[in-house]
């Protein structure tokens, strides 16, 4: 039975969905000498933002799959050394946005009253009315940095409180964020006249320290920072100064350069600024929703399935997977199938993609048809993160066509593959209820499901050499499942496609080629 770790605090919904798949051990704490000397036992380890997944972890844990992080940032995980050893990194674009953008909100409207200072002074037994005298959000300016999902809501919910809203993200439409009521500005002219400055980014090389001494000399001496994405994006010493000398009016933060927070002048800094502890994501709601969304993740991992939220697997978000899924397996199975049937060692793969498969959105099943083709070659090491790294340490050529006029299924993937043994091809498509069909094979049409131990001949086709293949099976104790023929012409060549109950036994191949009429013949497992 599989192993997972849950290094970090996880709702027991999450538990329970590994539970069904795997031993889960739930060790919270762990120091990074602790984790690595553990991780190698492990297939999977899911954590929150605690945990700190470093290159030595991820080098210790030589048994990992997939690392789960039940979040949106997965920046306290070394992706680019997960993605090397081919571990799948996944996450929870959405379980907490709604939490995290609340969070930011209460942020804005604690700030402009003081509130927890003020509730402090009323517990301490003072009544203080003059120092808490506050500032209204309505008809101020809120600029938002980052118009993604989290911004996104901010900006609907402060809409409605009246708030004028401009928006920094050159990422987003100036149509997309006009529907969302907001002015798209330059960062410049958002820093000039915002009241409010929300960031809702990622910490990236371009964003490091994005709030200085210099962006703070831009800004109102009234104007607030509210900062509940990541530590690092402001420069804290810089707040901490702008603040002391009223160049800024306050700032909340929830997130900081190193956390937990230590030794810091930001809590020095009064009724202007409010410190929470990441607490972004911390409600029953959003714990629960990131717990479920990571944990089924990691079970379908771990059953074989695809991921639907990896980070490091280009082009494969959960709609596009959701629609993908079954023609994944389509091209993992064809590629395996190509890559048996080729023998030695691949050189060039082709991939076209046909009929509605010929879109911009199925990259990922080029990606699906090179793991099935280094199946034979690196079995469970090769999966969707590491399948074109392999490949192109192995020298491997992919050629990718689209042919968005082939017409004979719906949408069908033809694989051929080049190797030092020769050229083969193979053609598949769903059918019936998603049902995988192999449709053609070194250009023969067939229509055969693919089953576990498949033969294949080239032959003759003429009269007796069925009888006499399943005759010398049957010497050899081989139960045929099914059997079919494809041909061109009549009395041309043919190719016969067999399931067999069991592997081939040793041998028999080239008993099989000795038959008069056949000419080669391939087993292969799938
Ligand atoms: N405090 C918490 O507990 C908590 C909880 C959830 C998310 N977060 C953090 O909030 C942030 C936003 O999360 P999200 O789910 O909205 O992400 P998202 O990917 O939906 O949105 C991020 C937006 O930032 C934009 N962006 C990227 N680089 C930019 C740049 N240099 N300048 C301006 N915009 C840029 C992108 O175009 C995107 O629209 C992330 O950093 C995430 O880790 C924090
Ligand atoms: O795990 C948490 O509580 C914080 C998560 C948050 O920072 C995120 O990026 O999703």
């Amino acid at each position: 039975m599989s192993k997972v770790l849950v290094s970090d605090p996880i709702d027991q919904a999450g538990i329970d969905i590994l539970s069904q798949v795997a031993t889960v051990d739930v060790k919270t704490g762990l120091k990074p000498a602790e984790l690595i000397e553990i991780i190698g036992e492990y297939d999977a380890l899911m954590i929150r933002s605690g945990t700190r997944v470093t290159q030595e972890i991820i080098e210790a844990g030589t048994q990992l799959k997939i690392i789960g992080r039940a979040g949106v940032g997965v920046d306290n995980v070394d992706v680019p050394a997960a993605t090397r050893k081919g571990i799948i990194v996944v996450n929870s674009p959405e379980g907490n946005t709604i939490a995290a953008a609340e969070h930011a909100l209460a942020m804005i409207l604690s700030l402009s009253r003081h509130i927890p200072d003020a509730n402090a002074s009323v517990k301490r037994g003072e009544w203080d009315r003059k120092t808490f005298v506050g500032a209204e959000v309505y008809k101020k300016n809120l600029g938002i940095v980052g118009l993604g999902k989290i911004g996104s809501h901010v900006a609907s919910v402060a809409k409605a409180m009246g708030m004028k809203l401009l928006a920094y993200d050159p990422f987003i439409s100036t149509e997309r964020a006009e529907q969302m009521g907001c002015q798209l500005v330059d960062l410049d002219l958002l820093f000039q006249q915002a009241d409010y400055i929300t960031l809702h980014i990622p910490k990236t090389p371009e964003t490091t320290n994005l709030i200085n001494a210099k962006t703070l000399a831009k800004m109102k001496p009234t104007a607030r920072i509210i900062n509940c994405a990541r530590g690092g994006i402001i420069d804290e010493s810089a707040l901490a100064a702008a603040i002391k000398e009223g160049k800024i009016g306050g700032a909340a933060l929830d997130v900081f350069d190193s956390e937990p927070l230590g030794e810091s002048e930001l809590r020095s800094l009064g009724k202007d600024i409010i410190l929470t502890p990441h607490l972004g994501a911390s409600t029953t709601e959003a714990q629960v929703n990131v717990a479920i969304d990571v944990a089924e993740q990691i079970r379908d991992v771990i059953l074989g399935l695809p991921a639907r939220s990896a980070v490091n697997i280009p082009g494969l978000g959960p709609d596009i997977l959701e629609e993908l899924k079954p023609y994944m397996q389509l091209a993992e199975t064809l590629g395996n199938l190509v890559g048996q049937l080729a023998g030695g060692r691949v050189e060039t793969l082709t991939v076209k993609l046909q009929g509605e498969l010929a879109t911009n959105k199925s990259q990922p099943l080029v990606v699906a048809a090179l793991k099935g083709l280094l199946y034979q070659a690196l079995r469970e090491r090769v999966n969707y993160v590491n399948a074109s790294i392999e490949a192109k340490e192995r020298g491997i050529r992919v050629i990718e066509t689209r042919d968005a006029s082939a017409r004979d299924y719906a949408g069908s993937l033809h694989l051929e593959a080049t190797g030092t043994l020769g050229t083969h091809s193979v053609t598949g498509a769903l059918l019936g209820d998603k049902e995988i069909h192999l449709t053609d094979v070194d250009g023969f049409p067939i229509n055969v499901p693919p089953s576990k131990y498949m033969l294949f001949t080239l032959h003759r086709d003429m009269p007796g050499i069925i009888g006499k293949l399943g005759s010398l099976l049957g010497s050899f104790n081989v139960n045929i499942a099914s059997m079919q023929v494809g041909r061109k012409i009549v009395r041309g060549d043919a190719v016969m496609a067999l399931s067999i109950d069991d592997p081939l036994p040793d041998g028999i191949l080239d008993e099989i080629t000795k038959v008069p009429g056949i000419r080669d013949a391939y087993t292969v497992t799938l």
